[in-house]
């Protein structure tokens, strides 16, 4: 038989790469066999030059657009390095054996070890991997052996995720991102023109980049379990506008049925404040009221959407605890609060309407507009359903695992969101407003102009 040649023997061992490692994903091999078939057929210096060309053009997106690189290439590339290098079949192995999660088969003394089907990793800190259950197992098994499995894998946390029949899902969080001291609030913009309603600052996102919000035709939902931080979402974007608040090219509604306890230390910074279940709803009411005449001024103006001015200025309606008002509230008007609040938020995107909802309970059952909403941001939560009622079918899966994060000041204001065009959960904490902050933008915003607010 004739000796293969050098490029044919490479090939060989590029396909036999591939099958002893079936569980190894087709790409590797793929990959290899690709690159193998091209030196066989252009040769070495073109396949090099093709090679090349495309590390080159990585590089150059990378360098280019770092924002679509981190939400498109990086989480792929993450994950085909994992594989590779962390997840890898001996390694993986040895650990799952000394988590006693192999099975050994009692004729043949053969040891299975369940299989890798895929890796994703969404963010630098957290991966997902599905596995393939070995006949006998059960995800609850790999649910016990959790804690083990995540200090065998230098993780902070592993949790189970069932997929289907025989197939689990092992979300480990490697690391936590952000350090026991909260995120200082961020510098008081002072011009109007410094500040982008497109991309407020709300804090850092797990990469030590800004966390930033749209504010223009968004409807905001925060869902956390009481001493999540949601008071912190209710103050960063205030104070992210503080100067469009100051000129009057932004004015906020409040509604905080919590004995007004949340709001009062800012209480000038609101056009209505209502701290009592009659007010809330006139509250409610005149925003709606407000929508209806915007919409009849810009009709009137041949305008299909706003533009900020002091004529038109964009409106908020923040509501805390927003569950009081959609569900918990006297029966005989809640049904009301929800017709009104269906019309503001299905109607009040273009006209600049925008209400932002803070949840401990986000079930549909206590917010029936959930879906209303188009941004979410789920802080610590109590149980695992919820992550996927506020995120999207599959995002704990993915990495949210926002009913794992700890409820102690240490972890306030850290939470999930999904930006969009993505579909991977982005970890995030919020920026923490002293009360000293929240005084500082009250007299930033009311310096030189009589106060604005008038208790509903
Ligand atoms: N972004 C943050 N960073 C660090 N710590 C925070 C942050 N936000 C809040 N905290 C801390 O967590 C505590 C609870 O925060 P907060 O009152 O905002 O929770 P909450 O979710 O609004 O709770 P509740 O629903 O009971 O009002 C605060 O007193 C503060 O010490």
């Amino acid at each position: 038989m004739p000796k293969p040649t050098r490029s044919q023997g490479l090939e060989v061992r590029a396909i036999k790469w591939g099958v002893r490692h079936p569980g190894m994903v087709a790409v590797p091999a793929g990959l290899a066999t690709a690159v193998t078939k091209s030196a066989v057929e252009w040769g070495l210096p073109t396949t090099s030059g093709i090679v090349g060309g495309a590390l080159l053009g990585v590089a150059g997106w990378y360098r280019g657009h770092p924002a679509s690189f981190d939400q498109v290439a990086a989480p792929w590339l993450r994950a085909f390095r994992r594989r590779w290098l962390t997840y890898v079949g001996r390694r993986w192995a040895d650990i799952l054996s000394d988590c006693d999660l192999v099975t050994v088969n009692r004729r043949t003394d053969a040891m299975a070890v369940p299989r890798i089907l895929r890796v994703r990793s969404a963010s630098p800190s957290i991966d997902t991997i599905h596995v393939r259950l070995n006949r006998g197992q059960t995800p609850s098994l790999f649910e016990e052996r959790a804690d083990a499995l995540a200090h065998a894998l230098l993780a902070q946390r592993v949790a189970v995720v069932k997929i289907k029949p025989q197939v689990i899902g092992l979300v480990i969080e490697r690391e936590n991102p952000f350090g026991a001291d909260p995120i200082p609030a961020i510098d008081l913009p002072h011009d109007a023109d410094e500040v982008d309603l497109g991309a407020i600052e709300l804090g850092d996102t797990e990469y030590g980049t800004p966390w930033t919000q749209s504010f223009l035709g968004q409807h905001l939902f925060t869902a956390g379990a009481t001493g999540s931080g949601k008071g912190s979402l209710l103050w960063s974007p205030l104070r992210g506008m503080a100067p469009l608040l100051r000129d009057r090219l932004v004015v906020p509604d409040v509604i905080d049925l919590k004995e007004g306890m949340e709001t009062e230390i800012g209480a000038p910074l609101f056009h209505r404040r209502a701290i009592e279940w009659a007010d809330a709803v006139s509250v409610v009411e005149s925003f709606r009221d407000e929508l209806k005449a915007r919409q009849a001024v810009l009709r009137e103006q041949g305008k299909r959407k706003f533009t900020p001015s002091v004529e038109t200025p964009l409106r908020l309606l923040q509501i805390d605890e927003l569950g009081m008002m959609t569900s918990y509230g006297p029966a005989s008007e809640v049904r009301g609060v929800l017709k009104l609040l269906s019309e503001i938020m299905t109607q009040g995107r273009a006209a600049g309407f925008g209400v932002c909802g803070y949840v401990q309970e986000p079930t549909k059952d206590t917010v029936p507009i959930r879906e209303l909403f188009t941004a979410r941001v789920c802080l610590s939560v109590t149980s695992q359903s919820q992550v996927d009622m506020v995120l999207g079918d599959g995002m704990r899966l993915r990495g949210a695992l926002a009913d794992e994060i700890p409820l102690d000041p240490a972890h306030a204001g850290i939470g999930f969101v999904v930006e969009q065009g993505s579909c991977n959960p982005l970890r995030v904490r919020a920026s923490f407003q002293t009360d000293q902050d929240i005084r500082d933008l009250v007299a930033f915003v009311t310096s030189g102009r009589p106060r604005l607010h008038a208790v509903a």
